[in-house]
């Protein structure tokens, strides 16, 4: 299948530093698929997405994008944007002007129905991220890149939010490219995680990756969990916890 973006042998530099960011990465993602980038802080995660994004310069390398992708766009501090005394309306008309019908539908379809007449300074950390995949769906994207999309929200908040991630791919075959740090969660909901320390270290399928000894060096603990949530063979998911399955070694729910 053709990819939306294919890098190749990609590198970047920044100015002030000795080292590359990014070393020799290879990286693409087609229609539909749902792929996560982990790795430890600084490993370059929002440095590869913007080089994606042909928001950086490449020491080496080349990004080749689909003709005329269509990209949504959430970066990783928009913190600025929530200090604005803004209404969640006229944010959703940013940069683009959105008719009221499509501004009220894009909320309603990310669970925030609704919000059109609330200050973006009032809204909690989960609604905020909500209504920010609200305005980044409202090009009718190709391509959702989030970078860090759920951080400052707690575990049930977090485990919603991918849910709801899954179900917009299932409705309109958007393709995602996340990175996060929420590991046990996006695991579940990738079909293929790359996992980055200024060079790919480690991809393939959540299984995969869960189990690649260069993933359990890097994540140590918090992985061998991962690596027990893919031994628990479910029926069930998580957030309605059933009758008749078993638990990995390490699982920790209780029922
Ligand atoms: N514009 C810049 N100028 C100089 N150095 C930069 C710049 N942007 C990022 N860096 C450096 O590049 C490295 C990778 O940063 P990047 O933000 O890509 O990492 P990350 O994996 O996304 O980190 P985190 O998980 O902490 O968000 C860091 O050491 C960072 O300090």
């Amino acid at each position: 299948m053709t990819s939306l973006i294919c890098a190749t042998d990609v590198s970047v530099s920044h100015a002030d530093a000795d080292l590359p960011v990014l070393s020799h990465v290879d990286f693409h993602i087609v229609p539909a698929e749902i792929v996560t980038v982990v790795g430890p802080n600084g490993s370059g995660k929002s440095t590869l997405v913007r080089a994606l994004l042909g928001h950086v310069a490449l020491a080496t390398g080349r990004v080749q994008r689909a003709p005329a992708l269509r990209i949504g766009y959430v970066p990783q501090r928009v913190h600025i944007e929530r200090a604005m005394p803004m209404t969640v309306r006229r944010f959703l008309s940013l940069p683009r002007r959105v008719s009221d019908a499509q501004a009220s539908a894009a909320l309603e379809r990310t669970g925030v129905p609704g919000l059109e007449g609330r200050q973006i300074t009032a809204l909690s950390g989960g609604q905020f991220q909500r209504v920010l995949l609200a305005r980044a769906l409202l090009n009718d994207p190709q391509l959702l890149v989030l970078d860090e999309p759920t951080q400052g929200l707690d575990q049930p908040g977090i485990v919603a939010f991918y849910k709801l991630i899954e179900e917009v791919r299932a409705e309109t075959g958007v393709a995602v490219l996340m990175v996060s740090h929420d590991l046990l969660v996006v695991m579940r909901a990738s079909d293929r995680v790359v996992c980055l320390n200024g060079h790919v270290c480690c991809e393939g399928t959540p299984q995969v990756v869960s189990a690649a000894p260069a993933y359990r060096a890097m994540f140590g603990a918090e992985s061998q969990g991962t690596l027990a949530l893919y031994q628990h063979h479910h029926d069930h998911d998580h957030d309605h916890v059933a009758e008749g399955h078993s638990h990995g070694p390490a699982c920790a729910h209780t029922h």
